[in-house]
């Protein structure tokens, strides 16, 4: 009775399966499947996955309540199985329990790695290599070939890390060399992110049936080995008093002996590189999908890096507070698609947690499903749809203080490195875009792009994006050719698709409005260019002050050939004369 009577105050769900329990009901998007039962269940709803009680939280007050006002009581990790590998719980900053070992590790990691100061020192250790992933995307403008986004952007955050940390690389842009601490990386992100039985089913721990503990085994003692070399290095180079390298984050690490031990500072690096490098990738990889798919909101972001920065230059982070579209473009994408879209589970160490009238049983696996909060319709207007412009007004931010947009997580165990990530997103993802222009790989236009997300360690994109980058004026002006020749030829069905093509790489050009003019009346089809005219007027004199009306002039020219007589010819000669009291005196006498 009493344990029945216990149950009863367990926050609502879904009737388990025997053994199974809810396990059948996470399928292979959870994020998706626990948002839905949400729909069913409430913000707070409780499941049996196997043997573990899992409480799932999806409303912004109530991850409130549990990262905030309830912070210390749920401040404990879960922690899955494979990361029993090489004892990484015992020393991982991200999965030791609230305690004196934690607070000097986080101590360590705020003040000494990502304090403002911190960062604005080194962040020289990081502009070349943003620098490297533009010259590796030049290099691929000028051969035509598509850079894959998600794996440039993932070898270029483990450099930003790696020099950030130890003044080298150790990931190479190119495919065939160096990859292999990539794939290390990529390798733990992949075994982390799998489904584990055992985590469902303590019991089988001792078998790891799926040989998942026993593959991070292997991945993490190479990856702590290849830190060892990297330490002992250093050692050696500071004996010989031989290192002038700024003072990056290992210097800094090693002078701290007193406070951090060789063991943690070996765990420490997988934690940071774990967490810190397929995150900000995908997240850089999402916002292009994003900005391809909506071309309105690629237009407006290049507009302002054209503006502020000036074409062509890369991003730095002392300009990152300048660029708010850019930065409203990086919230919008994280509450799209947040990369750890649970945070990292939490779990109840204390015998009776309240929340919302329910009770949170010792033990159980807490989940806030901060994929669900970003889209709920209660907070959010049009959810579902990318809008930056809603975070231009808005003082909603990532920092773990709106409940709403936790990307980050909040609370005592917010991400750490939030600091860095909201500085190297911006600056990669506006370098990129203010270097190139962007079009999907394979002729996708941008509304057929697949944007389907695929669950894992962090939500990544299903389909990778491969994005061709190229220089917006040589196209322009190759589709301007062609049309210059259809005049000439009066062929209008290939004049109209070249026009249609350079004004599908910049709607407004005021060149190709021009020569589509001259097409049609030498093609005779005065509707056309009376639609032209109201057209190219609108550019004038609202968006296109530099059109020159002496271009106008020439497709006066170019009618003459045709029908003389037609009204539209006195229509364009009054716009004509109208703007002629504006005009320069040089542009006068050349007409
Ligand atoms: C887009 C980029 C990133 C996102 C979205 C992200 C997200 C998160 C989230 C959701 C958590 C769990 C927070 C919680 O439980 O409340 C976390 C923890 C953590 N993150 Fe990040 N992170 C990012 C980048 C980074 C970077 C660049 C680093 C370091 C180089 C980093 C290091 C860590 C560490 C060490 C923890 C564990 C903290 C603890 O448990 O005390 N993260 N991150």
């Amino acid at each position: 009775l009493r344990q029945s009577k216990r149950r009863s105050k367990l926050p609502p769900g879904p009737g388990p399966l025997p053994v199974v329990g809810n396990l059948l009901k996470l399928g292979n998007k959870p994020h998706k499947s626990l948002a839905e039962l949400a729909k069913t269940h409430g913000p707070i709803m409780s499941l049996k996955l196997g043997q573990i009680t899992t409480v799932v939280i999806s409303s912004s007050p109530l991850a409130k309540e549990v990262l905030q006002k309830q912070d210390l009581a749920f401040s404990t990790r879960f922690i899955p199985n494979a990361i029993h590998a090489h004892d990484h719980y015992k020393n991982s900053v991200a999965f030791l329990p609230v305690s004196d070992r934690w607070r000097s590790l986080r101590k360590i990691l705020n003040s000494n790695m990502f304090s403002g100061s911190r960062l604005d020192g080194n962040q020289n250790l990081r502009r070349q290599k943003v620098e490297e992933l533009i010259a590796y995307a030049g290099k691929c403008c000028q051969d035509g070939v598509a850079v894959d986004i998600g794996s440039a952007a993932l070898a270029t955050s483990l450099n930003l890390l790696s020099n950030t940390m130890f003044s080298v690389d150790l990931a190479n842009l190119s495919k065939d060399s160096g990859r292999e601490f990539r794939d290390l990386i990529w390798n733990v992100m992949v075994e982390a992110g799998k489904p584990n039985l055992v985590d469902y089913f303590p019991f089988l721990a001792k078998i790891d049936p799926q040989g998942i503990r026993c593959r991070m085994t292997v991945y993490f003692e190479k990856i702590l080995e290849l830190f060892a070399g990297l330490i002992d290095e250093r050692l050696k180079s500071r004996e010989l008093q031989m290192t002038n390298i700024e003072s990056d984050v290992i210097d800094t690490l090693l002078n701290l002996s007193q406070e951090i031990d060789r063991t943690h500072i070996e765990h420490l690096c997988v934690d940071l590189f774990v967490a810190g490098a397929d995150t900000t990738s995908s997240t850089i990889e999402w916002a292009m999908a994003e900005l391809l798919r909506n071309p309105e909101n690629l237009k407006k972001a290049k507009a302002e890096l054209e503006q502020t920065i000036g074409k062509g230059k890369l991003i730095e982070e002392s300009d990152i507070s300048q660029l708010p579209y850019l930065q409203a473009i990086v919230k919008e994408t994280m509450r799209i698609h947040p990369s750890v879209p649970f945070l990292l589970p939490r779990k109840v160490e204390t015998d009776v947690v309240e929340v919302h009238g329910y009770t949170v049983p010792k033990g159980a696996q807490v989940l806030v499903n901060a994929w669900a909060i970003g889209k709920d319709p209660s907070m959010w207007k049009n959810p579902t749809t990318f809008m930056p412009e809603r975070f231009l007004e808005s003082k909603v931010d990532v920092r773990g203080q709106d409940f709403e947009l936790i990307p980050f997580g909040a609370g005592r165990r917010i991400c750490p490195g939030l600091p860095l990530a909201i500085r190297m997103i911006p600056v990669v993802l506006g370098s990129l875009l203010n270097s190139f222009d962007w079009k999907i790989e394979g002729g996708i236009e941008p509304e057929e792009l697949d944007m389907e997300d695929k669950f894992g360690l962090t939500l990544q994109k299903a389909q990778p994006l491969r994005a061709i980058p190229f220089h917006i004026g040589n196209y322009l002006d190759l589709w301007r050719t062609l049309l210059n020749s259809c005049i000439i030829t009066k062929n209008l069905g290939l004049g109209v698709r070249a026009a249609e093509r350079a004004l599908s790489i910049d709607a407004d050009d005021g060149a190709t409005h021009i020569l589509l003019t001259n097409l049609y009346a030498a093609a005779g089809k005065w509707d056309e260019v009376t639609r032209m005219r109201r057209k190219i007027r609108e550019l004038v004199l609202d968006k296109d002050p530099g059109l020159s009306w002496v271009e106008v002039m020439d497709a006066i020219h170019a009618f003459s050939s045709g029908d003389q007589s037609h009204p539209e010819i006195d229509e364009l000669q009054g716009e004509l004369n109208r703007l002629k009291g504006n005009m320069m005196r040089f542009e006068i006498d050349e007409i």
